[in-house]
């Protein structure tokens, strides 16, 4: 895991924009195309902001998210909404947007949609992804059901549902196993609790004990293509 650190969440946006601008155009310069997957949530909304003034042949590109809740794409908690309101909207011309969930998706057409990422979309070029205070990424929760196979290295798909009692709705996420095969594979953190769970995940993973928190599977799958960024 490489972590950069910035001295606030301004320079963070800013510089990771940039940094993520310039992974987009390399891989549209190289192959004519670049395809990316953002995270959720509230800390990429900086991000999002300033990755829209950065200067990307957005009509070559391919976005879509690392996780989305089961809900309308109006919905105040749609990760579709957010990054819609917060970079999509502000690209010219367009970028291909494609959503992971729509009302009442089928789990055939939840294959469908897997099998269309996978020919479309992959290898991502960019992954954004953040992490909960419970140690989750994308929306692989701790207690979800599934979690094994979201975070088994060898999963066959691309995305997987996850219903976990406690939140306010199902999920649709993207698995470890797709996660890792991006070409550039960025975590983005702020504040000292999020810092200090990830050096807890560290610790527990030289000391080799059982994963508690999903991050320690990223963290030990990813090893050096991680890249984190944290902001105070
Ligand atoms: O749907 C989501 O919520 C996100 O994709 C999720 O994985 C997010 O990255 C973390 O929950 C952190 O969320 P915050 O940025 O709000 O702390």
């Amino acid at each position: 895991m490489n972590l950069v650190s910035y001295a606030d969440r301004a320079l963070q946006a800013e510089q990771l924009a940039q940094l993520v601008a310039s992974e987009l155009q390399q891989a549209v310069a190289s192959q004519d195309k670049a395809s990316a997957a953002f995270a959720g949530g509230t800390t990429p909304v900086l991000f999002f902001k300033a990755l829209s003034k950065q200067a990307v042949d957005w009509s070559k590109l391919r976005i879509t998210l690392t996780d989305e809740r089961q809900v309308e794409p109006n919905h105040e908690r749609s990760n579709a909404l957010l990054l819609t309101n917060n970079l999509l909207a502000n690209l010219q011309p367009p970028a291909h947007f494609q959503a992971l969930y729509q009302l009442g998706q089928t789990a055939t057409e939840l294959a469908s949609l897997s099998l269309n990422l996978q020919q479309q979309f992959f290898p991502l070029d960019v992954v954004v992804l953040g992490m909960g205070n419970d140690g989750h990424f994308a929306s692989l929760f701790p207690h979800a059901p599934n979690l094994a196979a979201g975070l088994d290295p060898d999963y066959p798909d691309i995305l997987l549902e996850i219903r976990v009692a406690d939140l306010p709705e199902a999920r649709i996420s993207m698995s470890l196993a797709a996660l890792l095969q991006a070409k550039h594979l960025h975590l983005l953190i702020t504040g000292a609790d999020k810092k200090q769970l990830l050096e807890q995940a560290q610790t527990r993973i030289a000391a080799r004990l059982p994963v508690q928190w999903p991050i320690e599977a990223l963290l030990q799958q990813a090893g050096d293509s991680l890249t984190v960024h944290y902001a105070p």
